[in-house]
Order: structure tokens, then C-alpha cells, then sequence
């Protein structure tokens, strides 16, 4: 299995455009990952955040005090170096989480829902620090943004449905008359700028452990310079390495794409090895592209073709890895969102949340 790579600015050329299309239905079905290049984010958009990292990441500790996930409901902040853990290790890696910048919710309308209090503002680090940082990373987000839903209408196009089928979930349009669903307020989506430093193990260590996405739909994941480390984990069981391409964006699918296809296309596992001692630091940037709060897996089933949905089913191989949507309590993507942020981030959660909900949602199944 190699990882494909598709030129996205096949999509513009009529003659090409079916091969853009048969390649893409490889990748989707059959692998999981791609690269994607000609994808139309301008590379100056993304230099000017990427070159302010080292800055960003260089500020005072009090400065990254000041923005911690602990002052934030919505989990969005500063984590430092190995807070975070993965099948039960120290993550070798620094971060700031970000997201689409919106205004809370939960104060000023009905929304009864804990899993509201998700959304809401970023915390920006002091202008002075990393002058221009807020600019340059709406940018970013904007063009990646928009780039997620043009990507979107491929995968339609993959699936052999209209465009524009999945525009309403991200507020683009609304639901046709005839469907149930719509209305949704435009999810949020996240970013991670991401630090890893040179490890003294000549191995390398675990700078973030095997796992699948699960803050969103699609991920759009951007490697700062080459310094390699992503590796996924194959069909086969190898883990195959997936080496910066210069200005590409790998793709990936987070569980709750993997469980509305009925696993047809996979959330693929995968890990960074940490850049050995003679290394670089390693920077990296992934796009979580978000889905509503309050809709659920099974709302987003009905919108994928059931000739997709049977892929998996004809494999004769059971969807193994998605059982918690299948739950009715963390169908919705509000209440299984809520469930990670809790029980990856206890500390945040028994501030903001409180005691009950950390033993509802970390209560064992
Ligand atoms: O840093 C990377 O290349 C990947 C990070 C990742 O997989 C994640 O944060 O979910
Ligand atoms: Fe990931």
C-alpha cells in the first residue's frame, strides 16, 4: 500500500477531472490517507503562519499560563510539553488548540445542551508577543476552511451524489423541504499548531501515540519543512511512513466519517515519531474540519448512498472501532465531543463541567 497523492487542480480541467475522481475513490475505499497538492490555499497564506511558530511557541511561560486550556471551557489553549497522553504515554509534543473563532453560545439562547459550552472564543496569545499571529492564523483557518468544503463536493462526487449534498452542515445552505434535518448552527473547527522536539532516544519517542481522529469529519493536516515522523498504520499492519511533500496537505477521516459510511471509508490509525537528537524540531498544523454540535451520526448516515454504505458490509468485516456512536447516549457529535474533551482533559473538565458530568462521562461502559 503506498499513499496516493492527488493534484487537486484536475479538478478544474474537464478531461482530467474523471481521473481526479477515480484516484480519489482509491484513496477513500481502499487506503484512507492522501496527500493532496495544487489544493489552492496560497502558500503564502500558509508561510506566514508557519514562520511565526517558532516565535509563538518561544514566548514566556507566563504568557502561555495566561492562555491554558484550564481557562477555557471550550478546551481551547495552551497544553505544554507531554500534558497530553495517548494509550496510556506522554505525548513528546507542545500545543496550542485553536478554532474557528465564535462567540459562546450557551448564555443567550436555548440551548440547555453542556455539550454548547464547547463552542466558543480562542485565546490569542498578546499581540506584542507574536505580532501579527491573529491575522495570519485566520488566514490560514479561512483558506483551509474553504478548501475543506471544496474537497467535500469531490468526495459527493466520489459517492456518486449531487454537490452541495453536505453543503447545510456547514451552514452553507439550507436542508431542502423534504429533509428532516438542517438548520444547524456552522460547527467550529479546530486547529492544532503542533512543537516537537528533538527526543534524546536515538528512536525517537512517542511524539503523539497510534490513534484515530476523532475532534472532526475530515482531517487536513499540514507538515512545517521535512522533517519526517507521521507514520499510518497500513491494512497490512506496517506502518508506513508519510514524508512532508512540500506545500501538500495530507488527508485523513475522523471516526465519525468512518462510522457514516459504515466504515467504507476508514478513520486510518496513525502516530508521530518524535525527531531523534540530531534532529530539527518538528512543527506540524492539523485542520479538524468540524460538523454540528447537535447532529447526530445517524442523521449524516442517510445523506451517504447506500451504495457506499455496503462497502464495508461486503468485506464481511465487522465496523469495529466506531461502537460509541452506536451508543444512543453519544450519537450526537455535541455529546461524544464533550465525552473526549472530558476525559482527555480532566483538570478543564472539573472546573468548567463539575464533578457529575466527569463521572457521567468517564463512568466506565
Ligand atoms: O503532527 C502530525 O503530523 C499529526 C498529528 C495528529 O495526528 C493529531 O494531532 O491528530
Ligand atoms: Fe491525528
Amino acid at each position: 500500500m503506498s499513499i496516493p497523492i492527488l493534484n487537486l487542480s484536475w479538478a478544474s480541467d474537464p478531461t482530467l477531472k474523471p481521473g481526479l475522481l477515480q484516484h480519489l475513490k482509491a484513496a477513500l475505499f481502499d487506503v484512507g490517507f492522501l496527500y493532496i497538492t495544487n489544493h489552492g490555499v496560497e502558500q503564502q497564506t500558509i508561510d506566514n503562519l508557519t514562520d511565526l511558530l517558532p516565535d509563538l511557541f518561544a514566548i514566556c511561560p507566563e504568557d502561555k499560563a495566561k492562555m491554558s486550556k484550564l481557562n477555557s471551557p471550550h478546551f481551547l489553549g495552551y497544553s505544554g510539553f507531554a500534558e497530553e497522553r495517548t494509550i496510556g504515554k506522554p505525548d513528546l509534543r507542545e500545543q496550542f488548540d485553536l478554532a474557528t473563532e465564535l462567540p459562546v453560545v450557551y448564555h443567550d439562547r436555548d440551548f440547555s445542551k453542556l455539550y454548547w459550552r464547547l463552542r466558543g472564543p480562542n485565546q490569542f496569545p498578546p499581540e506584542d508577543a507574536v505580532p501579527t499571529f491573529r491575522r495570519a492564523f485566520t488566514e490560514y483557518h479561512d483558506a483551509v476552511q474553504e478548501l475543506s468544503y471544496r474537497f467535500v463536493h469531490l468526495v459527493e462526487e466520489a459517492f456518486g451524489i449531487p454537490v452541495g449534498t453536505f453543503d447545510h452542515f456547514f451552514g452553507r445552505q439550507a436542508a431542502k423541504a423534504s429533509q428532516q434535518t438542517g438548520d444547524f448552527l456552522p460547527p467550529q473547527h479546530r486547529i492544532k499548531l503542533l512543537r516537537y522536539p528533538p527526543s534524546d532516544q536515538e528512536d525517537g519517542g512517542q511524539g503523539v501515540g497510534a490513534h484515530k481522529d476523532s475532534s472532526g469529519w475530515l482531517t487536513f493536516l499540514y507538515q512545517v519543512g521535512d522533517e519526517p515522523g507521521l507514520e499510518v498504520l497500513s491494512s497490512t499492519g506496517k506502518w508506513l511512513p508519510v514524508r512532508p511533500i512540500k506545500g501538500s496537505f495530507v488527508v485523513n477521516f475522523g471516526n465519525a466519517f468512518d462510522a457514516a459510511t459504515e466504515g467504507a471509508v476508514k478513520a486510518t490509525i496513525h502516530r508521530v515519531i518524535s525527531p531523534g537528537p540530531r534532529s530539527n524540531v518538528r512543527y506540524s498544523i492539523p485542520f479538524f474540519q468540524g460538523l454540528p454540535l447537535d447532529m447526530s451520526v445517524s442523521e449524516v448516515r442517510n445523506y451517504v448512498p447506500e451504495s457506499v454504505r455496503r462497502m464495508r458490509r461486503e468485506t464481511g468485516r465487522t465496523n469495529d472501532e466506531t461502537q460509541s456512536f452506536l451508543d444512543p447516549r453519544w450519537d450526537s457529535l455535541g455529546e461524544s465531543q464533550l465525552r473526549k474533551w472530558i476525559r482527555s482533559h480532566k483538570d478543564v473538565a472539573l472546573k468548567h463541567y463539575g464533578q457529575e458530568a466527569v463521572n457521567y462521562y468517564t463512568a466506565a461502559d
